[in-house]
């Protein structure tokens, strides 16, 4: 095992009802890295976060969170772990927001008062309100400002965005950054949203009915994938492209190898008239079409 791997997944195998099945997963979450998990509904996003929590224990294989099994872990590393669901389920009607940050204070040494404050602070929430009174917009607030405060080494946030407004999804995402800024935490994300995965991931893991269909450097995600404008229609194959089709008086030729693509494109004397980097979502779909092929 990498010394600085946080999680490891080998061989994990998990059936889930008749028809889906989660895995087998291969794989490793180095500290200090942002993982951004990207795949359409139903692909087993939240799943895996059930699983790294010890939620839900896997069929075959060794699912290791800071080297124990999550099953096993004690109080002090449960501790270590935080994890903010899509939305929570407030169901008592006297539990204020202070009540709740209190009560959770008491469990978690490590608790950052300065930090919750000034969260509560910037996003507006009244700590004197019934939670279950909140909005499901200030509920996530909370749930959010209450998962850093804990300040875990590995913090697990499902869908960070739903339910934020554009100004406070901007500010979580810049407390987001300041809390990576000492080198030794992990972020997993599960999301659909491109520019959260932009702004903070490093690494891109896509998913897709239960399985893994790649993990990518981000940066280099965005370089390689890419669409070039050819001047003219383009007779034959361009083999490193994805997909090449012809728009009026434009080849549009689409790769996951910009370096390979362009050097072909070069060598044969095809004029490109603009490059263009590829969205998050093409490349899902793209990635997910040459799966079903
Ligand atoms: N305990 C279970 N028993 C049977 N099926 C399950 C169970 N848990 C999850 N599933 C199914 O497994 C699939 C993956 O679910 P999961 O919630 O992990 O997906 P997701 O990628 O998080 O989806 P979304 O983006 O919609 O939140 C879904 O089809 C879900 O219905």
């Amino acid at each position: 095992m990498n010394n600085s791997a946080v999680l490891t997944f080998n061989g994990v195998r998990k059936q889930l009802g008749r028809s889906m099945e989660l895995g087998p997963l291969e794989l490793e979450f180095e500290r200090g890295l942002v993982y951004a998990i990207v795949g359409p509904n139903g692909s087993g996003k939240s799943t895996l976060m059930r699983m790294i929590l010890g939620l839900m224990q896997p069929d075959e294989g060794e699912l290791r969170v800071q080297g124990v099994n999550p099953a096993h872990q004690d109080p002090e590393q449960k501790q270590r772990v935080s994890y903010v669901p899509e939305s929570s389920e407030y169901t008592d009607d006297s539990v204020t927001a202070a009540n709740e940050a209190s009560f959770i204070k008491h469990w978690y040494p490590a608790w950052d008062e300065a930090l919750f404050r000034s969260l509560i602070a910037a996003w507006d929430i009244d700590l004197t309100r019934k939670l279950k009174k909140m909005s499901k917009g200030e509920q996530r607030r909370f749930d959010l400002a209450v998962g850093l405060a804990r300040n875990p080494e590995l913090l697990l946030l499902d869908e960070p965005s739903s339910g934020l407004d554009p100004l406070v999804w901007r500010q979580m995402t810049d407390r987001l950054t300041s809390f990576m800024e000492d080198g030794h935490r992990t972020i997993v994300m599960a999301t659909h949203i491109i520019e959260e995965v932009r702004r903070l991931a490093d690494i891109v893991i896509f998913v897709y009915k239960g399985k893994v269909l790649g993990v990518y450097e981000k940066d280099e995600l965005f370089r390689q994938w890419k669409v070039y404008w050819v001047d003219g229609i383009v007779e034959g194959e361009i083999g490193a492209a994805v997909e090449s089709t012809v728009e009026g008086n434009l080849t549009r030729v689409v790769t996951s190898d910009a370096g390979a693509t362009e050097q072909e494109l070069v060598g044969k004397g095809l004029p490109v008239m603009r490059t263009e980097a590829l969205d998050l979502d093409d490349i899902m779909y793209y990635i997910i079409r040459n799966e079903q092929k």
